[in-house]
């Protein structure tokens, strides 16, 4: 469990966070730049001092402001990865994963890290890499040295603070398979720093949406990347949903990805259905979260002919929400919660209220899946 109830002031921004979670798996500390989540996984690493609370671990507290507890940042068993990879030039790729292990090995006494070398070293793919210098490394297998020194010191938490901010997107696509085994073949949880919605959607287990220095939301992939309210809370992330599909086939004539959902169980509406997208490189049976912005949803009344979107799919209003300007939000229950972003003008000629049948329209080419574990 980490537990943080805390407060900083920063410079114009007061940092004041309550917020308690498992540590299990995945937790993303998501928000625009300056909300806040780089200082606060500064406090759980020891980095940074809140002016008053506490910190705990695992039961163990790192940091109590009332009762003068404060451990060292190498005494809390933590692995931090940071946005640049931090290793040392003279120690060579092999020295600096040795580095980790031997740090534990002298600050707990241990025989044999719990994380072994070989296997850490086949995880990330850097057993080529072991005998050259780092000046010789791509950013990206910089990256990678970096997660595996910080894992091999046999962390109970690993932090990364936006480890793919600094790569290019070549890089990026080349080091996220590694962070999802790493979620898949390790136990060690993670709290992981981003901005960037894609991330969220394919790493995280449990979100965390930090604005302003506020926790503004807490919860699962589907129900904070699902809310209306994200792009006031973030940079840049657009409103839509977050549904769970499976790969059913691939339909190589037509170059698509058949996508199932199933219902939400006794909610009385629709059971699922299927959803066509662009080609995925994903296995048949595979688990993915599927991002459906609501600006690439359309309604109607009835199921529509001659028409190029291939998903119709029949639900049941289940909330409208006005804002300001010419623009409603619609969900819609298709067995998950959907959203359509639809003009004012278009909600009042089709007469929609909560509870009628509609078809949500959804283009193939809007659905951006991710897999999940
Ligand atoms: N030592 C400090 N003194 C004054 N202000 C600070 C200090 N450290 C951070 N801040 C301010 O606190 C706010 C939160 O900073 P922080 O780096 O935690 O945000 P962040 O969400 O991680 O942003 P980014 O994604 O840009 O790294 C920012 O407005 C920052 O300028």
């Amino acid at each position: 469990m980490i537990e943080i109830d805390a407060r900083q002031r920063l410079g114009k921004t007061e940092l004041k966070i309550d917020l308690k979670v498992e540590t299990k798996g995945i937790l993303a500390l998501f928000g625009p730049s300056g909300a806040g989540k780089t200082s606060i996984l500064n406090w759980l690493a020891g980095l940074n001092r809140p002016d008053d609370g506490i910190i705990r671990v695992d039961g163990q507290t790192m940091f109590d402001r009332r009762a003068g507890i404060d451990i060292a940042p190498e005494r809390r068993r933590l692995g931090y990865v940071f946005q640049e990879p931090r290793l040392f030039p003279h120690l060579g790729v092999r020295g600096n994963l040795l580095y980790g292990r031997r740090l534990t090995h002298r600050r707990y006494g241990t025989q044999e890290s719990d994380i072994g070398f070989d296997w850490i070293v086949e995880l990330l793919g850097i057993g080529g890499l072991l005998e050259r210098r780092i000046a010789t490394l791509s950013g990206g297998e910089k990256q990678r040295v970096a997660i595996g020194r910080a894992l091999l010191a046999n962390p109970r938490l690993l932090l990364m603070d936006e480890p793919l901010a600094a790569v290019d997107v070549q890089r990026k696509s080349e080091i996220l398979p590694f962070i999802e085994k790493l979620h898949a073949e390790l136990s060690v949880p993670i709290v992981y720093v981003s901005h960037d919605p894609d991330e969220i959607l394919r790493l995280a287990d449990q979100v965390a949406l930090i604005a302003d220095g506020k926790l503004a939301a807490y919860g699962d992939v589907e129900s904070v990347l699902g809310r209306l309210d994200l792009p006031n809370l973030t940079d840049n992330a657009e409103a839509g949903a977050v549904i769970g599909v499976t790969v059913l086939a691939q339909d190589d004539g037509s170059g698509l990805s058949l996508l199932g959902f199933s219902g939400a169980a006794g909610q009385g509406t629709a059971c699922g259905g299927v959803i066509r997208v662009g080609r995925l490189p994903h296995a048949v049976g595979q688990h993915l979260n599927l991002r459906i912005l609501a600006n690439n949803v359309a309604l109607a009344r009835q199921p529509v002919n001659g028409m190029s979107i291939l998903n119709q799919l029949p639900g049941r209003v289940s909330q409208i929400v006005a804002s300001d300007g010419p623009f409603v939000d619609v969900q819609v229950d298709i067995g998950s919660p959907i959203w359509a972003r639809i003009t004012r003008k278009s909600l009042q000629e089709l007469n929609l209220s909560v509870g009628d049948n509609v078809i949500a329209l959804v283009k193939s080419a809007a659905a951006d899946p991710k897999p999940l574990r």
